[in-house]
């Protein structure tokens, strides 16, 4: 029954479900998700190990590493002051590049994507149980694009309106290779990651159980 009523009929095609938010479902080929999830087990090794951000007294239910620019609530930072102080890892030029293609994918602007320059990487592990509450992404003090690249098991994300966390907000599905790109007028929509729906990682993406998102951000900051 449930398979019947559940979200899986969600347009599968690049759609625009509110101006200025991409969804290109698939935009990463297997062999591409594959490669990603490696680099993602090779950035876990450090120097700054996953670890769970404490926001508001509460730590996150995702295991989160950055690249570039560490954020902990409210500021981005050189060094990982609230994990091990450690300095934290160089965003790779590969990042940058394809952050650049999924600009141009998306929007099919070729300036948009020249002038997008994204120096920090957020790289959140969902386990099963792990979901991320409604939030605007705001600490970054230019207004460029956010890219998010998914690789693994599939998500309900929850994409809300720019004002508040409630309603109105729209459920989409997010699966492994999907892009989703926030700019413009969705630039600083509310957002959040609801479910995640185990055992749907397709097989060669690289990681059997949970969810990698990746998210690049142009911090404005030097
Ligand atoms: O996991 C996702 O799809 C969204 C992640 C997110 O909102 C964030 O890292 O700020
Ligand atoms: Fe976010």
């Amino acid at each position: 029954m449930d398979a019947l009523f559940d979200d899986s009929a969600l347009p599968r095609h690049p759609h625009s479900p509110r101006p200025g938010a991409h969804h290109l479902p698939g935009w990463l080929r297997p062999a591409a998700q594959q490669w990603i999830t490696q680099r993602f087990f090779e950035w876990g090794q450090g120097p700054v190990p996953p670890h769970s951000t404490v926001v508001a007294g509460h730590p996150m239910s995702v295991q989160t590493v950055c690249l570039g620019w560490h954020w902990s609530p409210n500021r981005y930072s050189r060094t990982a002051d609230d994990v091990n102080g450690a300095p934290v890892a160089p965003m790779p030029q590969w990042l940058v590049d394809l952050g650049r293609s999924a600009v141009q994918a998306a929007t099919g602007d070729p300036r948009q994507a020249r002038d997008y320059h994204p120096d920090a990487a957020i790289v959140n592990y969902y386990d099963v149980n792990a979901t991320m509450g409604m939030h605007q992404d705001r600490e970054e003090s230019v207004n460029a694009p956010v890219v998010s690249l998914s690789i693994g098991d599939s998500a309900t994300f929850r994409l809300g309106n720019n004002e508040h966390r409630n309603q109105p907000y729209q459920d989409l599905r997010l699966a492994s290779g999907d892009l989703f790109v926030f700019q413009g007028p969705a630039r600083f929509a509310y957002h959040a990651v609801t479910k995640i729906h185990p055992h749907t990682a397709p097989a060669g993406c690289g990681i059997s159980s949970g969810r990698i998102n990746i998210t690049l951000r142009q911090t404005g900051l030097r």
